[in-house]
Order: C-alpha cells, then structure tokens, then sequence
C-alpha cells in the first residue's frame, strides 16, 4: 500500500496521524520541533523524518498540515523531490487550487478540509482534488480521509462553506458543551458529569439526524412538549439570536477563508 506522509504534526496532522495509525497504514512524518515526534517513536507503522523533503520521497501522499503563513516556504523547499507521480493534499483554510497550482505547478493537488474529531474515527473531511489524479488516486484520497470518519468529494465552490461549516465546526459545538455544562453546574450539577452527559446528548443528537434522516425541525419538534420545559428553553434562544449568531459565524468563516 502506498505510504502516507504528514509534513506538521500539530493539532490537525497529529489527529490524522493518530487515526491512520490505529488503522494500520504506513506514515513517514515529520515536524518543525522534534519534540512533538517524540509521541511517534513507538509505533512501528511511522517513520520519522527529520527533513520534510525525506517525507515527500518516500511516499505517494502527502498531507501538508502547516499553519497557511508557512504553506509556501514548505511547498518552496520540497517542490524539488515532488515528482508528477505524488499527490500534495493540502488541508489550509484559504489555499484554493488556483494558488496551489501556482507554487506546484502540473502537480496532482487535492484540497482537503478535515476536521480534529478524526482523531476518534469521527472526522467529515471535504474532498476536492485537482483533474490531474486519476480516479484511482481519487478514490484512494477519498479512502484515507474514510479511515478517520467520513468523507466526500465536493465541489471547488463549496470548498469554503464546508470548512466554515465543518472544519471549524468543532470549537463552536465545544463552546455550546461547555456553556450548557456552566448552565448545569448553576443548577447544582457536578462539572465532570455535566461535561460527560452533555457530550452523549450531543452525540446522540447528531446520530438521530444521521439515522433517521428526520428534518431537524420535526427532531426539535419531538422533543419540545406543549407547554414543557424545552419551549421555554428555546424561546430563550430564539430571543437570544442563537440560529443568527451560528449563520453570522459560518458567514464570517466563509469570509475569512476568501481573505486569507
Ligand atoms: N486545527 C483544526 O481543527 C484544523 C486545521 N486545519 C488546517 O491544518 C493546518 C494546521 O493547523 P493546526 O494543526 O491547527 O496547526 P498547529 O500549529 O497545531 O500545527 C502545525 C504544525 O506544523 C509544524 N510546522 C511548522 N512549520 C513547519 C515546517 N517548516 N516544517 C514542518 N513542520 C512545521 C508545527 O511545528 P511547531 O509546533 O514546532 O511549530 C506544528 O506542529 C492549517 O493549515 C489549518 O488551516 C484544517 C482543518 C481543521
Ligand atoms: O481555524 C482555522 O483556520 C482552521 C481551519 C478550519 C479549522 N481550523
């Protein structure tokens, strides 16, 4: 099986190389400190490299997982060993293929946005490759992406509203746990339980609009009571513009990717 390379062990390439490794594939991996590679020597699936351009020789697939300021000077120093036969996947918020193509220029390119939950298999990555990967390279992107939860091919134009929508996604579902956990523990209940109870209900939420395929609003609807106690909750989100503040932040994340 070709092997995988992650360039930037950070949040997002440590959560898809902790989910790769656990399925069994084969990474070359290398980052800016060493200390961070330390975590890595004890799997026999991982090589560690100590210059990024070890990574791309090596393997088939690359995942560029950089911070989008240091993007270029990386792809600046690899572009020499980054034959036509790799595949960059680049994973930055704001890198279109269009800039992409232009610092790796008849190179097979494929945009990815992934998400930190694919550290628990539980990741949605968005997929839009460039039309130099053959369908069997498509589909084999498409595959690693499966290891860590679920992912999808989508369009170029959809590529910002995905990322604002699901690889940020995260931070804002966190925020709301730990608020409804402040709200708990006002009312007497014990922060780790809180945390634990709520984290399960959110979970169990988003599995019923996966396995029902309900229309959230007759999900909401079942569990709103005439005259109970979940009315006068919502009511309070409503007053509060909780649905405006999620497009408005969606918007802003769309807005900042197009301006990066
Ligand atoms: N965090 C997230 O939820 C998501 C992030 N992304 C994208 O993932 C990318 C990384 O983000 P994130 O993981 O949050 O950032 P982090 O800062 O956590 O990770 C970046 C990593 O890259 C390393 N690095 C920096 N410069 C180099 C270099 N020249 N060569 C090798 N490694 C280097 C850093 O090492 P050191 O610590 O030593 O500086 C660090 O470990 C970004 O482009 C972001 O847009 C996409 C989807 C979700
Ligand atoms: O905040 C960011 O820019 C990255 C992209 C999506 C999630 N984290």
């Amino acid at each position: 099986m070709d092997k995988i390379g992650i360039i930037g062990i950070g949040n997002m390439g440590g959560a898809i190389a902790h989910g790769l490794i656990k399925n069994g594939r084969e990474l070359i991996i290398s980052n800016k400190s060493p200390e961070k590679l330390s975590e890595y020597e004890k799997f026999k699936n991982v090589e560690i490299k100590k210059d990024n351009r070890d990574v791309v020789k090596d393997s088939k697939y690359i995942i560029l997982a950089v911070k989008p300021k240091v993007y270029a000077d990386v792809i600046d120093e690899v572009r020499e060993v980054f034959s036509e036969d790799k595949i960059l996947i680049s994973i930055a918020a704001g890198f279109t293929l269009e800039k992409l193509e232009k610092l790796l220029p008849s190179r097979k390119i494929a945009m990815v946005m992934p998400n930190t939950p694919a550290m628990v298999y539980e990741g949605m990555s968005g997929i839009c490759p460039n039309e130099l990967l053959s369908e069997d390279e498509r589909d084999e992107v498409k595959n690693i992406f499966n290891l860590i939860g679920r992912a999808a091919i989508i369009s170029e134009d959809s590529f910002n509203a995905f990322s604002a929508a699901c690889g940020s996604l995260p931070a804002y579902v966190y925020m709301f746990i730990e608020a409804a956990a402040d709200g708990a523990v006002l009312n007497g209940l014990n922060r780790r339980d809180a945390y634990e109870f709520i984290a399960q209900s959110v979970m169990g939420s988003a599995k019923m609009v996966l396995e029902t395929e309900k229309h959230p609003g007759e999900l909401k609807d079942m569990v709103t009571s005439p005259g109970g106690t979940t009315i006068e909750g919502l009511k309070v989100l409503e007053e509060r513009a909780f649905r405006g503040g999620i497009i408005e932040a969606i918007n802003a994340a769309v807005e900042k990717s197009k301006n990066m």
